[in-house]
């Protein structure tokens, strides 16, 4: 504006010192110094604020990220597995990037207001006229704006979902852990078209809509221009009956163009805002998402020993939004001390049982009891920390071989003498000598210099993860599925000294190592069908003693 304004004044001066007879240009050249300073301090204020933006806009994605992975953790397990938590996470995780240019526009958006005012202020004060032609020459595109970045944020919203499972079929059909089967069942077309098929429509619908976006735009532009081009030849008429100087002219055109420009900017980053502040709302929602408090949750401190042991008492689940029982009628007792191993046919509901007892769901029906003490009545972030569990999938992280290892009680990964001892008595020290960097050995195939392991050395890390921590309670849950029969024995042999005094569960489908737990629960159908000593199921002779026979017919 001021810029214009010192323009205005260096024709008007021109066109004067033209018409004087003595010549005095020291005016000018003071003019003309003052629209070259004001031409530099622009220029640097725009480059600061894009520079804070893209600074601020960096700080912004980091911190997003860290949140989202903390709001994650704080979650209860079966809000996790709930696909619309998914949705969410993934409206989230689009803020990390993208939604930069938040800060620049509404700093642009200040300075524009300041321009825009004092601009009206000197066009109202030539010709109040003008006013109403600019009017006309904006509001039909603004309109537009608005509609359409509305309809482009609905559009996005409900195609969630559909981007999910897009993403999926990317990874599915280009990462190296599915490479293997998509090569040797020839699925790359296959999946390549699904993907294809999918985003053809999406894509047709933000095509239609782009399209009509576009063509209404360009429609309100020409009722736009025409109205600036009726301010322009105003403006001329006025200048060459002597109302207004050459200076005025170009002031006044030149402010009418930059009104049009600075008030459709102002409009398109406000609907910019908006659109960011929709985005950003969908953030939040996600943050706002609360672990719900379970009402009968407790605070009772844990005792420091194990007394008596855990008791399920009657106990049903089913799992949320699901009608079906999983295990029913489920009673037994885990005494102190004791090792027990569950055995039962896949999908028995073993596992189940597990999240249950680590209290990751709550059972349908009757109780789980420590010590005779409902165990919702203990505070359930100590009362997990009792347990080192390896679950079945366990999870590789893609990091080093000693964070593999710490991962079980992360806080000690500086005490190396732990470290050791852990991987010592899980047999991942023979992994470790194998590694060219030894513990520093970056895991995985997806980073520089990582190496991935075998089925059977990644359990004996996740083994080794369990040692790491000493809990009360230790829960394998087939921890030795993938070891070759003597490291099975080995493992297993060392795991029923390392659980001295120590209570344990054991899931295992290989009744050799099944038989050296202190008792055995056979789970059949979501029920307990027997529970005894080797010895005790043998003469049963109901399914355990049948299935163990046939297995021991297996070997000889
Ligand atoms: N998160 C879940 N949501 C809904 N149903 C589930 C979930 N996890 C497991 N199930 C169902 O619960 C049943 C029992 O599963 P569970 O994993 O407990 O069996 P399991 O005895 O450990 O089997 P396996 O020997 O194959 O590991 C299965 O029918 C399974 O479909």
């Amino acid at each position: 504006m001021l810029m214009l304004w010192v323009g205005k004044l260096i024709i008007d001066e021109v066109v004067l010192q033209i018409a004087a007879d003595v010549k005095d240009l020291d005016r000018l050249w003071m003019l003309v110094a003052a629209e070259f300073a004001l031409a530099v301090l622009s220029d640097l204020l725009s480059r600061g604020i894009s520079l804070s933006d893209a600074l601020l806009g960096d700080q912004y994605s980091i911190d997003t990220s860290v949140k989202i992975i903390k709001k994650t953790s704080e979650l209860d397990l079966d809000q996790l597995e709930d696909s619309e938590f998914y949705d969410k996470l993934e409206r989230a995780r689009q803020q990390t990037t993208g939604r930069v240019g938040l800060m620049s526009n509404i700093l642009t958006q200040g300075e524009d207001v300041v321009t825009i005012i004092s601009l009206l202020a000197g066009v109202v004060a030539f010709e109040p006229w003008l006013i109403i032609l600019l009017v006309v020459s904006i509001v039909p595109t603004i309109l537009n704006e608005i509609k359409f970045s509305g309809t482009s944020y609905s559009l996005a919203r409900s195609w969630t979902q559909e981007r999910r499972e897009l993403d999926y079929l990317r990874y599915a059909g280009a990462s190296d852990v599915t490479a293997k089967e998509v090569k040797l069942f020839g699925l790359s077309d296959y999946l390549a078209e699904r993907f294809k098929g999918l985003s053809d429509k999406y894509y047709t619908q933000s095509k239609s809509l782009a399209k009509q976006r576009a063509g209404w735009g360009s429609v309100f532009n020409v009722i736009g221009t025409t109205a600036y081009y009726g301010a322009y030849i105003l403006i001329i008429f006025r200048t060459v009956a002597g109302i207004f100087s050459l200076g005025d002219l170009t002031f006044l055109s030149g402010a009418f163009r930059g009104l049009r420009q600075r008030l459709q900017g102002f409009f398109t980053r406000f609907t910019a805002i908006t659109d960011s502040a929709l985005y950003l709302q969908d953030y939040f929602e996600f943050l706002d998402l609360t672990y719900e408090e379970k009402s009968s949750e407790g605070k009772l401190p844990l005792p420091r020993k194990i007394q008596t042991g855990f008791e399920f008492a009657n106990v049903g689940f089913k799992y949320p939004k699901s009608e079906t029982w999983v295990v029913r009628n489920i009673n037994f007792k885990l005494r102190a001390g004791e090792k027990l191993a569950f055995v039962g046919e896949n999908g028995a509901g073993k596992t189940t049982l597990i999240k249950l007892l680590l209290q990751f769901y709550e059972p349908t029906e009757g109780e789980i009891l420590l010590d005779g003490i409902p165990v919702k009545q203990y505070n359930r972030l100590q009362y997990q920390q009792y347990f080192g569990v390896i679950f079945q999938d366990f999870v590789k992280f893609e990091l080093t071989l000693r964070e593999n290892i710490a991962m079980g009680e992360i806080t000690e990964i500086k005490n190396q003498p732990r470290i050791d001892s852990a991987a010592q008595k899980s047999l991942a020290e023979e992994v470790i000598l194998q590694m060219p960097l030894g513990y520093d050995q970056q895991l995985g195939k997806r980073f520089k210099q990582g190496k991935d392991l075998s089925g059977g050395q990644w359990q004996k890390i996740a083994i080794a993860r369990a040692y790491m921590k000493d809990s009360e309670v230790l829960i394998l849950d087939e921890p030795t599925s993938a070891l070759d029969a003597r490291a099975e024995t080995e493992a297993f042999d060392r795991f029923i000294k390392l659980t001295e005094g120590k209570t344990a569960v054991i899931i295992s489908h290989r009744f050799s190592t099944v038989r050296i737990a202190d008792r055995i629960m056979v789970l059949k159908d979501g029920a307990v069908l027997e529970i005894g000593t080797h010895e005790e199921l043998i003469k049963n002779d109901q399914l355990y003693a049948e299935l163990f026979n046939l297995q021991a017919a297996g070997y000889q």
